[in-house]
This record gives structure tokens, C-alpha cells and sequence, in this order.
């Protein structure tokens, strides 16, 4: 064992054992508001099973914000974990302005206009925050507010460019609610001047995840990813999927981020609701194959906003994302304004355990293997042999050890059966990886040589009592080692 072992063994562990509860491997993120901003409640949802918090820029001030940070970032400070943090820019969502008295009934056949002047919303006008919606929209268009709860259509656009429209499907409006308008183009920037500045406070406040809501193409991505370059940010980015265009786009806009969120609240706006069910499937299985995460979104447990026991249907949501394969589950107003967050994590996490105790079909090895003619093609058949040797040695634990955060993703998309464990002297991959399937990450900056690399590796996870003597290990290396080159070693122990 080389001589700094017993600096890793105090604090880089992951939360079971000391939190003491069985080790979900699909994980969890919960959007945080006022209903769980305190470091008490935070730190109870910690305890319930939370492995990222997401706070939604679309709500709340920077000042609120920094405070929640402080409070994880003293969590990961004082706990044995590693709780990641997702920062969620709102994006080009246009919103309704004001309402007076926070509600305006409306029913099929009333006439209401959208201006983009400021004013108090009525039956006269209602403020829309795009100054150019008269310029986007056609006759005939539909526009949807509140997560298409209500459904209007434009029959007029006058001359000082307000928006008249008949209402299709009536219902309440209140402030701030939402429209989409799923066959408008919007001229929109992918990165409003709100998201700039939002950016900012997230680079200063370095933020594991920065997530670009209602991406279109592979271009929105690429802009972020220059502003992220430009201040040298370790923020890994979350493309949501949201709009039908990034669909079309989605092979290069899987491949350009680094992970993928399944947005699922304004996805099923913008096209028809009944075909977010394949759409999911699919982006799930795709973003397998390429080896990022993707999380599955919005309303998973919806009913426990308000009360203590989930749906029959939401058990089964949960459920059948985790066994098509999802890297994590979210939770929305469930936990940010729900009236019980820690119940909701604890119900989610039990449902996920229960599906991962006793379905075996992880394994995927079979569905996925290396392309020959990918550039990482020698580091991917290492990463495809370590999970099928894993499995044919029945290992104890797959021990990988990653600088850029490649061969942890890449051992995780095979969802292999056995423990897996990533060594990394990257410390922003020690929370970023958080996120990732069944990782367990630990920082370790260790680099004199290979057989003290893995020795130590080992050393580490038997004195937590991950694995014991007699267990069989699978370890992914580099050598050599001060080469820092692609994962290139296998190597499989019995462990003394
Ligand atoms: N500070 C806050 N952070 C997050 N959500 C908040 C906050 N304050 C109030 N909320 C409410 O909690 C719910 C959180 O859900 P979610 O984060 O999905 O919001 P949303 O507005 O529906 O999402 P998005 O803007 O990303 O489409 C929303 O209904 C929102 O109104
Ligand atoms: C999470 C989110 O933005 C959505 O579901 O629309
Ligand atoms: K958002
Ligand atoms: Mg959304």
C-alpha cells in the first residue's frame, strides 16, 4: 500500500454505509424550493436517498440560491457523501406577465389579446414577455399555457402587433404561468440575457451540472459550452429534451452533451402527449449507447405534492424507467413545493430497490459493444470486456479510474451487476459522477505506479468493506501511468 492510503479513507466514501441505507444504483435528483431550502430539510432529504439537487432558475433570486449551495456544500462538507449540484437556466420559455387578482377564468369562444406592453392581465389584454410573438406567429397557430393546460388559437395579429386569439380549451390563468407554441418557430436566443446572467452566478458558484432548457441543435450546445471555456468551467452540460426540433437533431445533440434530461412537462406540449412514452424508451436507450447519462423528468410522483402515499401509476412511472435503464429519476414540485419532500425521495427510493433487488436484467453487455471504428475504440473494448469478465467471474466490484469522467460513463452505460467503484484525482468528477448509474466515485491523486494504484484502490474499499477476501475485482487502468493515455489495462484480482 503506498504511503498516503489512509488520507482517502475519511471522508471520499459513498453514502450507505455511513447513512446506512442500501445503495440505490438508478439515482435520484430533487429540484429544491421553499419547500426543503433549510440545511435541516436538506440534509433529510440527503438522509432519504437524494443524489442531486437541481435548483431551477426559472424561479428565485441568486441570493436564495447561493444560500441552498452553501448548505449542500456543507452536507458533502460534514456527511460521507457526495451530493452533485444541477443548475437549470430557464431558457427561451415565455411566460405570461402579471393577473389580476392571479386568475382569469376563461372559457372556449372568449377573445383575449397578447400584447407586449406591460399591464395587468383581463379579458383586455394580457402581457407575454417576447417582443417579437406578433413577428413569429401565423393565423392559425396554436398557443398553449400552464403546460398546456389551456389551449388558445391566433386569429389575429393587428396592426401595432398584438396578438388576438380564441380560446380553444378554457381554464384559469394565473401569473407567470407558461406558454409554448408548438408550431411557432421562436426567434428566441438559445441563451436569453436572463441565462447570462444566470450562467455567471453558476460558473462563480461552480456548479457540477448546467442544464440548457429547450434545446434545438447541436449550435445551443456549442454556445454554452464556448461560455463555459471561456471562464475555464468544469460544469458538464444536461441538453433537455423539450422541443420536437432537437428530435430531429438528437444523434449529434447526444453526442455534443454530457448528459441528457427527458423533460417530460413541456415535451408533452410541445408534440402529442401519448408519444412521450417511446420518446423516452428510445432516448434512454440512445444515450446508453453513447455512454451519457440521461435523467427521466417531471411528474413522476406529481400526487405527493399534497399527499403520503403515490399513485398506483407513478410507482409504476418510476418502475419502469428504472428497468429501461434511466440513470436517474427527478423530482419537481414534488420536493421544491410538496408538502412531504423527504416522504417523496424515501417512496421513490424504495420503489427503485425494489425493482433493482430483484430484476437482474442489467447486464447489457450483449446490446452494446464497442465500434471498431470509433476513436475511443481501444478504450471501449476495455470498458466492454471489464463488465464481461465482471460478469462471467461473478466480480464482487468493478474498480475503474477516470480523468475526464470517460471510462466511469462508459462502465456505467453497460448497467453491469457488479459494484462499481471510480478512482479519479479529478475532483469535480467526484460530485459530477453523482448522477451516473450505480457510480460510487472517491477522489484519489496517487501516481507512482499501477500495482500501487490498484493495490491502494482495493485497500480502500476493503477497509469500508465494499469487498472482502476471496471476492473477485475487475480493475481498468492506464499505463503508463504519468502518460495519463486512455483507459488501456484490465486487470481481474482475487483479493487477499
Ligand atoms: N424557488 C423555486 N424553485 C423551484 N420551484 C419553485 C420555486 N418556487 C416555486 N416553485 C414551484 O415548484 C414547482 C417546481 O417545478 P419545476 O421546477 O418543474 O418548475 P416549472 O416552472 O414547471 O419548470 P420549468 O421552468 O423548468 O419548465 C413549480 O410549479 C414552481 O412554480
Ligand atoms: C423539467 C422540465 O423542464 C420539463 O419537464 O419541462
Ligand atoms: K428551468
Ligand atoms: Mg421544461
Amino acid at each position: 500500500m503506498s504511503k498516503n492510503i489512509s488520507k482517502y479513507l475519511h471522508k471520499e466514501m459513498d453514502s450507505t454505509t455511513a447513512l446506512n441505507h442500501s445503495f440505490h444504483r438508478t439515482k435520484i435528483v430533487a429540484t429544491v424550493g421553499p419547500a426543503c431550502d433549510t440545511y435541516e430539510k436538506l440534509l433529510e432529504l440527503v438522509k432519504a436517498g437524494v443524489n442531486v439537487f437541481r435548483l431551477n432558475f426559472s424561479h428565485g433570486k441568486h441570493e436564495d440560491k447561493a444560500k441552498i449551495i452553501e448548505h449542500i456544500r456543507r452536507i458533502n462538507a460534514t456527511e460521507p457523501v457526495n451530493i452533485s449540484i444541477l443548475g437549470d437556466l430557464q431558457g427561451p420559455k415565455l411566460r405570461v406577465g402579471e393577473i389580476a387578482n392571479n386568475a382569469l377564468p376563461v372559457v372556449p369562444g372568449d377573445i383575449l389579446t397578447f400584447t407586449n406592453e406591460k399591464c395587468v392581465g383581463t379579458m383586455e389584454k394580457i402581457y407575454v414577455s417576447y417582443p417579437n410573438l406578433a413577428g413569429d406567429v401565423v393565423l392559425g397557430n396554436k398557443i398553449m399555457i400552464d403546460d398546456g393546460k389551456l389551449e388558445v388559437k391566433v386569429i389575429e395579429i393587428t396592426p401595432s402587433n398584438d396578438v388576438k386569439v380564441e380560446v380553444i380549451l378554457g381554464g384559469v390563468i394565473s401569473s407567470k404561468k407558461g406558454i409554448n407554441l408548438p408550431d411557432t418557430k421562436i426567434s428566441l436566443p438559445a441563451l436569453t440575457e436572463k441565462d447570462l446572467e444566470d450562467l455567471e452566478f453558476i460558473i462563480d458558484q461552480e456548479l457540477d451540472w448546467v442544464a440548457l432548457s429547450f434545446v434545438r441543435s447541436v449550435n445551443d450546445l456549442t454556445l454554452l459550452r464556448d461560455k463555459l471555456k471561456a471562464r475555464n468551467s468544469k460544469s458538464k452540460i444536461i441538453a433537455k429534451i423539450e422541443k420536437p426540433e432537437a428530435l430531429v437533431n438528437i444523434r449529434d445533440i447526444i453526442i455534443e452533451s454530457d448528459a441528457i434530461m427527458i423533460a417530460r412537462g413541456d415535451l408533452g406540449v410541445e408534440l402529442p402527449v401519448e408519444q412521450v412514452p417511446l420518446i423516452q424508451r428510445q432516448l434512454i436507450r440512445k444515450c446508453r449507447h453513447r455512454a451519457k447519462p440521461v435523467i427521466v423528468a417531471t411528474q413522476m410522483m406529481e400526487s405527493m405534492i399534497d399527499r403520503s402515499k403515490p399513485n398506483r401509476s407513478e410507482i409504476t412511472d418510476v418502475a419502469n424507467a428504472v428497468l429501461e435503464g434511466t440513470d436517474a429519476v427527478m423530482l419537481s414540485g414534488e420536493t421544491a413545493t410538496g408538502m412531504h419532500p423527504a416522504l417523496v425521495v424515501e417512496t421513490m427510493r424504495k420503489i427503485i430497490l425494489e425493482v433493482e433487488n430483484t430484476e437482474y436484467r442489467y447486464n447489457r453487455e450483449d446490446d452494446l459493444i464497442p465500434q471498431p471504428h470509433s476513436p475511443s475504440f481501444l478504450s471501449d473494448a476495455i470498458c466492454y470486456n471489464a463488465c464481461k469478465i465482471a460478469k462471467d467471474a461473478n466480480a464482487q466490484a468493478l474498480i475503474g479510474m477516470t480523468q475526464s469522467g470517460y471510462t466511469a460513463f462508459m462502465l456505467s452505460s453497460y448497467r453491469p451487476k457488479s459494484s462499481l467503484y471510480i478512482f479519479t484525482k479529478e475532483r469535480s468528477l467526484v460530485n459530477q459522477l453523482s448522477l451516473s448509474w450505480g457510480v460510487r466515485a472517491f477522489y484519489y491523486d496517487e501516481e507512482e505506479s499501477l500495482d500501487n494504484i490498484i493495490n491502494d484502490e482495493i485497500t480502500v474499499l476493503k477497509e469500508r468493506g465494499f469487498i472482502k477476501s476471496g471476492d473477485i475485482v475487475v480493475n481498468t487502468g492506464s499505463t503508463p501511468v504519468h502518460l495519463h493515455l486512455p483507459t488501456n489495462l484490465l486487470k481481474i484480482t482475487r483479493v487477499e
